[in-house]
């Protein structure tokens, strides 16, 4: 059983979000999901929904066995206790490969690193990405 992880903010569910997790489980047999927590997206602007929100939507995709809310401070003690065979890292996510590699050999964790695909959008005005779809609601709705 090869058992993948994923992770991400997961704010705001659109396809592309569906689309990384049908990749990320398509790289193996058992997909756990790693909800990042609001105080640890210090890359972008936080997420709307609370963590447990988050997780509770991405926990009822098909393609998702488990979904958990991550580790406050050391990222690496999730996949420490859940040993997975497969980390997915999303196609535009920050982190780099080589470095989350040579973390989980100090570890001593064997697991691969391999990177998800991008969805393009597909028809006129889908929109794969929650910045994007809060930009447009700010755009439509923020004279409310
Ligand atoms: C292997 C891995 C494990 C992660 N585990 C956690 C975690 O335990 N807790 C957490 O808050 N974030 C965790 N993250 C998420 C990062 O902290 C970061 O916020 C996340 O990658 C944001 O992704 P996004 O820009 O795709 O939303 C993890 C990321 C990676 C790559
Ligand atoms: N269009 C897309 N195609 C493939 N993967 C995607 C797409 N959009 C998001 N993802 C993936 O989903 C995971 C979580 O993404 P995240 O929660 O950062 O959403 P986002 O829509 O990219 O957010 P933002 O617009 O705020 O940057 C990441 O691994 C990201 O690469």
């Amino acid at each position: 059983m090869t058992h993948v992880i994923a992770q991400g903010t997961f704010d705001l569910l659109h396809p592309g979000h569906v689309h990384y997790l049908r990749d990320a489980a398509a790289f193996g047999d058992r997909l756990t999901v790693i909800v990042a927590r609001r105080e640890n997206v210090t890359h972008k602007d936080p997420p709307i929904l609370p963590n447990r929100q988050r997780r509770d939507v991405v926990a009822a995709i098909d393609v998702v066995d488990d979904a958990r809310v991550g580790h406050p401070e050391d990222i690496f003690v999730p996949i420490e206790e859940l040993d997975p065979d497969v980390i997915a890292l999303g196609h535009d996510q920050h982190h780099d490969e080589t470095a989350i590699a040579d973390e989980l050999a100090r570890r001593g964790i064997d697991c691969e690193v391999r990177r998800a695909s991008p969805r393009d959008p597909e028809y006129e005005g889908e929109l794969l990405s929650t910045g994007r779809i809060i930009d447009r609601i700010l755009a439509e709705r923020g004279d409310r």
